[in-house]
Order: C-alpha cells, then sequence, then structure tokens
C-alpha cells in the first residue's frame, strides 16, 4: 500500500512529507493505521543528528495511538479494530527481563529495533523510487500507517481519544513511571524536578499523586511555572537567577537536600546538579533525560559513599501491554489529566513547525492528528 509520512531524509534536515510504499505484515506483525502522534523531545534528540543509534532515512515518532487495520500469521492477541499504542519497549512476556520484575526493557526485539528494522531484519518502508526507509524506535509513528511487532502495541479500550491518549505512549507513561515504578516516591517526601517540559510536568503530576509535601520544579524558562503549579509544583526556581550556586539552593530549600531528583533535560550538567541536591545518606536521584553522543556524567564518589543513588529510567519502568491500558483507564478515570499538556494541534504538513515551537520553548506536546 501507500501512505503518507514525515521523513528524517538526512541527519539536521527539516523532516519531508511524502508519499511512501508500506509492504503488508508478515508473521507476528500488526499493521496500524495511525490516528495521532506527539512530538516528544527524543524525536528531535534523533533528527537533529545527536543520536548515536540515529540512521536516515527514517520515519521517527514514538508517540502515537491509532487502530488495527490488518494482523500477520500468528498474531493471537489482536484482531482489526482493535484500538492500540505502539510501544517501543515491547512487552514479550517471555525473555529474561520480561520475566524479571525488577526491568521492562524487554530485549527481544531490540537488537534489530536499534537498527531500524523490523525483527525479520528488514524494513516495511521504502521511498517511491524504491530505497528503503528505515522504522524508528519500533514505532514510526510520523506516518499514517506503520507495521509493529506484536509484542509493541498496548490494546487500549475504544472509546479513549487518539489525541490524548497517543501522549501515554511516551511522555505520561515515562514521566508518572519514573516517580511510581522506578524511584516509588513515599508520601512525605521532597522532590526536584529538573525540564518542566512534557515529561517534567508528567513526573511532577505522578509526584503529586504520590503524595509529596514539596515539589520543586527548576527551568530557564519562566514561562513553565504556570504549568508546573497547575500540575503540582509547589515551589519553581530559575537557575538563571538564583545568585550563588544552584545546588546550595535547593538543598536549603528542601531544608537538606531532597528524598528523590529527577532529571527531564537530557543535559549532564544538570543531572550531576540533581545528584548533588539530593538528601545526604538516602536521596535517590533518577536521570530520565537522553543525552547526546560523546556526553558523559560526572560527580565526585564521594557523593555516592555518603548515600546518595543515582539511577535511570526507560519508559518510566513500565511494562507496556500490562502498564499502558491501565494509563489510559486512570486518565479517562479523571485520575490524571493530560488535556491541558496538548498545547497544539497539527496537520502533518505542519510537523515541521511542531519542532520549532518544542525549541522557541512555546509547546508542551505538539500532537499530529491524521
Ligand atoms: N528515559 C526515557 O524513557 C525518556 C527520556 N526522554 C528525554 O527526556 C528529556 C525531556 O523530554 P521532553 O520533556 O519531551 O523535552 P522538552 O523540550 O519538552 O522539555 C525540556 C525542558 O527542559 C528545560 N531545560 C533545558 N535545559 C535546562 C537546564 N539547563 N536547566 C533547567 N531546565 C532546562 C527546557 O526549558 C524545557 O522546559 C529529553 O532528553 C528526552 O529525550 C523523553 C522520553 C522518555
Ligand atoms: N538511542 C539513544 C538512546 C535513546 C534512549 O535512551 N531512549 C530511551 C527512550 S527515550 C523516549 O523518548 C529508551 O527507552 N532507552 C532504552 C533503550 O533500550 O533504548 C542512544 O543510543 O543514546
Ligand atoms: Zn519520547
Ligand atoms: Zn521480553
Amino acid at each position: 500500500m501507500k501512505t503518507r509520512a514525515a521523513v528524517a531524509v538526512a541527519a539536521g534536515k527539516p523532516l519531508e512529507i511524502m508519499e511512501v510504499n508500506l509492504d503488508g505484515p508478515r508473521a507476528g506483525e500488526v499493521l496500524v493505521e495511525i490516528k495521532a502522534t506527539g512530538l516528544c523531545h527524543t524525536d528531535e534528540f534523533t533528527r537533529s543528528g545527536d543520536d548515536p543509534e540515529g540512521i536516515f532515512p527514517a520515519i521517527l515518532g514514538h508517540e502515537g495511538a491509532g487502530v488495527v487495520i490488518e494482523v500477520g500469521e500468528g498474531v493471537t492477541s489482536l484482531e482489526v479494530g482493535d484500538h492500540v499504542i505502539p510501544l517501543y519497549t515491547p512487552e514479550c512476556r517471555e525473555c529474561e527481563y520480561c520475566l524479571n520484575p525488577k526491568t521492562n526493557l524487554c530485549q527481544k526485539v531490540r537488537a534489530t529495533q536499534g537498527q531500524g528494522l523490523l525483527p525479520d531484519g528488514s524494513t516495511r518502508f521504502s521511498m517511491l523510487d524504491g530505497t528503503p526507509i528505515h522504522h524508528y524506535m519500533g514505532c514510526s509513528t510520523f506516518a499514517n500507517h506503520t507495521v509493529v511487532p506484536e509484542i509493541a502495541l498496548a490494546k487500549v479500550r475504544k472509546d479513549a481519544p487518539f489525541d490524548k491518549i497517543c501522549y501515554i505512549g511516551c511522555g505520561v507513561t515515562t514521566g508518572i513511571g519514573a516517580v511510581i515504578n522506578t524511584a516509588r516516591v513515599e508520601i512525605g517526601s521532597r522532590c526536584v524536578v529538573f525540564g518542566l517540559g512534557g515529561i517534567g510536568l508528567n513526573v511532577i503530576q505522578g509526584l503529586r499523586m504520590a503524595g509529596c509535601d514539596q515539589i520543586v520544579g527548576v527551568d530557564l524558562n519562566d514561562e513553565k511555572e504556570k504549568m508546573g503549579r497547575h500540575f503540582g509544583m509547589t515551589d519553581f526556581v530559575n537557575p538563571s537567577t538564583v545568585e550563588g550556586d544552584i545546588v546550595a539552593h535547593l538543598v536549603e530549600l528542601t531544608k537538606g537536600g531532597a528524598d528523590y531528583t529527577f532529571d527531564a533535560t537530557g543535559n549532564v550538567k544538570v543531572m550531576r546538579q540533581a545528584l548533588e541536591c539530593a538528601h545526604k545518606g538516602w536521596g535517590e536521584s533518577i536521570i530520565i533525560g537522553v543525552a547526546p553522543a560523546g556526553a558523559e556524567i560526572s560527580t565526585r564518589p564521594f557523593q555516592l559513599v555518603t548515600g546518595r543513588v543515582w539511577r535511570g529510567t526507560a519508559f518510566g519502568g513500565a511494562k507496556g501491554r500490562t502498564d499502558v491500558p491501565k494509563i489510559v483507564d486512570w486518565y479517562m478515570d479523571g485520575k490524571i489529566e493530560i488535556d491541558p499538556m496538548i498545547t497544539h494541534k497539527l496537520t502533518l504538513d505542519e510537523i515541521n513547525h511542531g519542532f520549532d515551537l518544542m525549541h522557541q520553548g512555546k509547546s508542551i506536546r505538539a500532537v499530529v492528528e491524521f
């Protein structure tokens, strides 16, 4: 079949909107009509050329929702008409990672996924002249239709709006999951969140659900304060207006250091600040942000010797086929809020404007509706 897609033709170039070829689903695969997709900073990270795994040409996008159009041979858990959210962290329920409750990092298809291919080692997308186009994070939701492994699709209820629940495919689950699955924050905690974008605001929403006493938000952009407070932030700090050391300032503000801190910026200097403003003896710092090729984190080992813990999280530690349908229910039941974070709606033709808005700090989530 043919479908329309935004193609990342080369690192650092705007996406090109074009008609592409899409082969049908093979064994264990599913053809999905994407109805809506969010633009996450990770898409921009790869588009820009910062991603060491970036491959071009590729169809980016990993925060989508849609409808099953066709199933390949042997697919048993999904049928035509099901509503689904593609998962960049699949859940095969068989590999040693899936069988270990300590991780969500299913490895069943990770090797081929990182090479921009489906599990059989091939791509379903190509340009009209036959040039192969790579998949991205196993999802490629910047296409009106995509082919995804069955194990990388969460089946969700049919009454949930695509233009909101697409965000559960990454940002919502990552932020809330970092709090409840990775950090396991206790009631009454004091916390600091660096970066009040599409991920950090969901960390804040998760911290409010967890019953924190203090939720400090840190961002260079003052315009993020209002939304942070809406989602439960109690204190806002703009590091550019702090006189002296930002770490000392945050330690004082949290009365000795935070119980939990979260980096949602992807900046390795900020990651160090996040670790060092965690409380001596027990504070934990969770890295969510994705840093460019070549970037490295550093701190004095003394910071860890004296009881701070440095951890990371992918997709908020969520096991996608199990947890994502529950998060959709939370949204539909009013337990979590998504709508105010969808600040812009775009057509596929306007997708590059979505990345401009991200750079200008004007959007939280821009969503493309097909
Ligand atoms: N580990 C995971 O599973 C996931 C990681 N990510 C990563 O999380 C990070 C955040 O993603 P989004 O929220 O979508 O990005 P975003 O662009 O919406 O938000 C980033 C925020 O950080 C702020 N910021 C930037 N530099 C800062 C600094 N030095 N100090 C304080 N604030 C600063 C910006 O003003 C902005 O508000 C990215 O690195 C992204 O790649 C995203 C999704 C999942
Ligand atoms: N390709 C990058 C790593 C990017 C990365 O860490 N991705 C996260 C999800 S970010 C979503 O918006 C992730 O799930 N990581 C686990 C994984 O197995 O990729 C690089 O090579 O640095
Ligand atoms: Zn993402
Ligand atoms: Zn698995």
